[in-house]
């Protein structure tokens, strides 16, 4: 690092101390790319920087640039084109890793370097081999270092929630005189509980020499599935950073998940004091969307705050209330976090008044005995499948037996994607009435080329809103569900299929829509299900 940056960097000093204020420190780049399976490349680390700013992370550890060539340089592009969180790199307590991170941080208008040493008699024993007096001389030189270069300098007492409590604060008074401006408690092993990490935080505040200077902060492992619960305790006795990942991704178990701390702190804010973070919660669902698709890990279902159940119900009971009041069975609202809105799921688990609601708004409005008879019919249907379908419940209010198709049918498929060009595809359809059509696309991808051909063939014009696949089943045979939802006309279309070849599952998907654009006449625009504010 030039001199010049050094200057910069340590002008900007200390953290944002506020005692109103959690710092949020985003390590998704760092300790959740570390975890088998989230590896990212430096495009991509990129991507998932740029969205962490503009959902506004305070601090963005964006790697361990001594770990390689291609981590460095990462952290170093993130440091010169994101603007907003102050940009941070790993190092241990060694000369070349101090001066990596301050090399690829440079160029950020914001710096930190992050230096840590394991203070737990475990790990001094049996990895470092070093006495009591090594790890504080060690930690002591290693924030002097890393001083000479930024004055923003993190250490961290690896698997401290392990250490003795005396000989922490030992260390932590040590680096403290030195100069760090904020010392991390890591539970690095994923060990400790709610309230043993609050006594452990008040009785550090207490302890350590200079603790009234610096930001406390806590990173959580999820081992015994409590990293969210910990970070809160540890905010709770006086934290005011706390470490964490979108989606919990991180070593083993993961890290404490950022979404899940962030909207525990709003929506229960009466149990903290009112203190605030600086996330645009609205970007959440998005971001978290991002890191899926960037990693190809998907977000299980049943994610707090961002999985696709979270705003979604199924039972009819939960449906019976959402409708009358939300606030019946969520606690926050799905508009809240970025998702579009909450969802009624039609199942075997609902009942009539859900069934009414989406029969309505699907343009079909029946007598009671007609509802009636349509629900028996539509219970016998969801016994069958997972999910029932628009589809399904136009197909029943009009009579027809909702698992024939038609009247388009697909009767042949070729598609072809090539490395350096757009990939194509053709298909033949035929028609009830007999007619038979082929047409070919080209598109961005296969599924993209299918998508185009079809709607060439049946003669509309989709606007794709959202297109997922999820994967039913393990292995390279698995059967894949393809889900699309289109604009046509101004009205929200659902289709869906499933093949173990992902774009038959897609053609299927956007003809399931095509056909009921033919069966059913459009009664009025789509929107939101409605349920009581
Ligand atoms: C809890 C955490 O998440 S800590 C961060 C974990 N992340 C990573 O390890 C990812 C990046 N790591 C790497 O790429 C490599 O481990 C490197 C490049 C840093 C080091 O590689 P190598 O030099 O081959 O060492 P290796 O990883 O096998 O062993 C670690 C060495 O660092 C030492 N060490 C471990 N922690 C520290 C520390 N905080 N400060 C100083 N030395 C340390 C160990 O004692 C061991 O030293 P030795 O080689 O003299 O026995
Ligand atoms: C380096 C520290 C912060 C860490 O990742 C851990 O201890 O888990």
């Amino acid at each position: 690092m030039t001199s010049e940056a050094a200057v910069e960097n340590s002008s900007e000093g200390k953290p944002e101390l506020g005692q109103d204020r959690v710092l949020i420190f985003d390590t998704t780049l760092r300790d959740g790319e570390q975890a088998p399976g989230f590896s990212m490349s430096r495009a991509q680390k990129l991507r998932m920087a740029s969205a962490l700013a503009d959902l506004g992370v305070d601090i963005l550890e964006a790697g361990f640039p001594h770990a390689s060539d291609d981590d460095f340089s990462s952290v170093r592009a993130i440091a010169t084109s994101v603007r907003g969180p102050r940009i941070c790199g790993l190092a241990r307590c060694q000369q070349g890793d101090i001066e990596s991170v301050a090399r690829a941080i440079e160029p950020a208008t914001k710096g930190r370097i992050h230096i840590f040493l394991a203070t737990s008699p475990l790990h001094r024993e049996f990895k470092l081999q070093m006495s009591r007096q090594q790890v504080i001389d060690t930690a002591v030189a290693g924030v002097e270092r890393a001083l000479g270069y930024c004055g923003d300098v993190e250490f961290s007492a690896e698997d401290a929630i392990r250490t003795e409590p005396d000989f922490l604060a030992e260390v932590f008074s040590a680096v403290i005189a030195a100069g760090a401006t904020t010392v991390n408690v890591p539970d690095t092993v994923g060990y400790t509980t709610p309230i043993e990490i609050a006594e452990r935080f008040a009785w550090l505040r207490a302890n350590v020499r200079g603790a009234e200077s610096v930001v406390f902060s806590a990173h959580c492992h999820d081992d015994l599935g409590m990293a969210v619960a910990n970070s809160l305790a540890a905010i709770s006795a006086g934290a005011r950073q706390v470490e964490c990942t979108i989606n919990g991704i991180g070593e083993r178990a993961g890290n404490a998940a950022l979404e899940e701390i962030v909207m525990a702190l709003r929506v229960r804010s009466d149990r903290f004091a009112g203190l605030t973070t600086g996330i645009r919660a609205k970007r959440l669902h998005a971001t978290a969307r991002l890191l899926a698709q960037i990693t190809g890990q998907p977000i299980a279902r049943n994610k707090a705050i961002i999985g696709e159940n979270a705003f979604a119900h199924e039972s009819g009971i939960h449906q019976h209330g959402m409708l009358k009041h939300r606030g019946t069975y969520e606690i926050m609202h799905a508009e809240d976090v970025g998702f579009a809105r909450s969802q009624l799921v039609l199942g075997k688990h609902s009942g009539r008044h859900a069934l009414r609601e989406r029969l309505s708004m699907l343009g079909h409005e029946l007598d009671e005995a007609a509802l009636d008879e349509v629900f028996v019919q539509f219970k016998t249907l969801a016994d069958r499948k997972r999910e029932v379908f628009d589809a399904d419940i136009e197909a029943l209010a009009v009579g027809r037996d909702p698992e024939a198709a038609g009247p388009w049918h697909l009767s042949h498929l070729h598609a072809t994607s090539h490395v350096d060009s757009s990939a194509s595809a053709s298909v033949r359809l035929t028609h009830d009435d007999g007619r038979v059509v082929s047409e070919a696309a080209i598109g961005d991808g296969p599924v993209d080329a299918v998508l185009r051909a079809v709607s060439r063939a049946v003669g509309h014009e989709f606007a794709v809103e959202e297109f997922h696949i999820r994967a039913l089943s393990e292995g390279g045979d698995a059967q894949g569900q393809a889900a699309i939802s289109v604009i046509h006309e101004g009205r929200e279309l659902r289709g869906q299929a499933v093949s173990t070849d992902i774009v038959e599952a897609a053609a299927k998907a956007i003809l399931e829509i095509a056909n009921r654009i033919e069966h059913v006449a459009v009664a009025r625009p789509t929107e939101p299900t409605a349920i009581a504010h």
